[in-house]
């Protein structure tokens, strides 16, 4: 549970607070499988047991533990996670074909995304018709329910579907036994106003009873903010991944939906973003890819500030950061540079316990902008005692 007094947004957010949005949302992970689409990721057994496990300690509800049918070795890796005690559901992927459903019910699973595309161009790449995908879904949606697997039918490139065929289509997999069903972004394409749109059409004849998830993808940047248009529509479950890892502008990234649904929304996630940095480095270390400085949630800079300006008002974090840093697990500090001003000096002297002479703070000021411009760079704390010590 959040701790609203650490949220500095301001009158403006009792908007949203006040919406129709439902007060808690479910996450799906899917680093494991959509994550690794990502271009060269490739984590072998235990590197997929240890970040199911980060993401389990996320407090994610669900984790999509691999494709069985790709290769032993993820089928090595989906059978190591199943028994790893986690508190996260397990999930299995597989596309609307028995052999691959069949995968999945070698290993045991008990929940299943099974997909499918419904689009045209995604027919026409495929060489399918419409008829023959239908007869595909039925067939593989059917075999997993009567193996007793809950299945989530996954419609992919929904957003891009004719919309009489998406709703043919997603009834048809309801009739054989699907219990949930998965709106699909495929290619990030969706306004918000569009999956609003699309997940609340969805909600009316669906009924309250068959939980809609959504699936969304980060192409136009808009993935973020998709994916709580699609809470706020009525979805009970959103997909992403840690730091939006994936193909192309990559997936939904969880912990950024998590920042807004909890500190703008007031809507509970359960994931634990007090986690969500040190999880977010790990995963990095292990798919050697970086981030944005400035991300948010996991942006190594989110807190770190060079500005003079700013420096000055350090002392009141509501003045200048959104909300306390103290929500993420992470520290607040001052660097010095180009752009430092007499509060940064100051600050800094206090934090490494150099003298800060009043009368010298703009001799010191001076000659840390002058370091910083020669180097282009930050001054380090090394470099800024030495300037101290130098100027006595
Ligand atoms: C399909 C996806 O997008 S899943 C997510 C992407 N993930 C990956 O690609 C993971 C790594 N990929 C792989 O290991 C392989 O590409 C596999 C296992 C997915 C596919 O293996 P391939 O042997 O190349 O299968 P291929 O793509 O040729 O498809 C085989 C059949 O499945 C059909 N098919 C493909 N996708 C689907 C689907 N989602 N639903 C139903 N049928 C499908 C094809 O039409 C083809 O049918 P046909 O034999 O009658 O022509
Ligand atoms: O087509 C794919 O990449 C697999 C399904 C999926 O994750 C998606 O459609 O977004």
């Amino acid at each position: 549970m959040i701790d609203r007094t650490k949220v500095w947004a301001g009158t403006l957010n009792e908007v949203a607070l006040g919406g129709r949005a439902k007060r808690s949302v479910g996450f799906y992970d899917t680093t494991l499988r959509d994550g690794e689409q990502a271009v060269g990721a490739a984590f072998d057994p235990a590197q997929k047991l240890e970040i199911a496990k980060l993401v389990d300690g996320l407090g994610v509800g669900r984790i999509e533990a691999g494709f069985p049918r790709v290769s032993e070795e993820d089928r090595e890796a989906i059978r190591a996670i199943t028994q790893a005690g986690l508190k996260a559901e397990i999930w299995g992927f597989s596309r609307a074909l028995v052999d691959d459903v069949e995968a999945v019910v070698d290993l045991g699973l008990r929940f299943c995304v099974i997909e499918a595309p419904i689009s045209d161009p995604k027919l026409a790449a495929l060489g399918v018709t419409r008829e023959q995908v239908l007869g595909r879904i039925e067939k593989a949606v059917a075999f997993a329910v009567r193996n007793d697997v809950r299945v989530a039918f996954f419609g992919v490139d929904s957003t891009r579907a004719d919309l009489g065929f998406f709703e043919r289509v997603y009834r048809a997999a309801l009739d054989v036994g699907a219990a949930e069903i998965a709106i699909v972004d495929t290619l990030g394409i969706a306004t918000p106003e569009a999956v609003t749109f699309l997940i609340g059409r969805t909600r009316e004849w669906v009924g309250d009873g068959v939980p809609i998830h959504f699936h969304g993808h980060n192409d136009f940047g808009l993935a973020t903010a998709s994916a709580i248009a699609a809470v706020y529509a009525g979805a009970s479950w959103i997909h992403g991944t840690v730091d939006g890892i994936g193909e192309r502008g990559g997936n939904a990234n969880l912990p950024e939906i998590a920042l807004a649904l909890e500190l703008l929304y007031g809507v509970e996630t359960g994931l634990r973003l007090d986690r969500a940095r040190k999880a977010s480095e790990r995963l990095r270390e292990i798919g050697r890819y970086q981030l944005e400085p400035w991300k948010p949630v996991t942006g190594e800079n989110l807190f770190v500030r060079e500005t003079g300006a700013v420096a000055a008002q350090f002392h009141i974090p509501e003045a200048i950061e959104p909300y306390a840093a103290s929500l993420l697990d992470t520290p607040r500090g001052i660097v010095l540079g180009k752009k430092s001003g007499a509060a940064s000096i100051t600050l800094k002297c206090e934090e490494l316990g150099l003298p800060a002479r009043p009368e010298k703070v703009a001799t010191l000021l001076a000659a840390v902008k002058s370091l910083a411009l020669e180097k282009r760079g930050l001054v380090t704390d090394e470099e800024f005692a030495a300037i101290v010590h130098r100027h006595g």
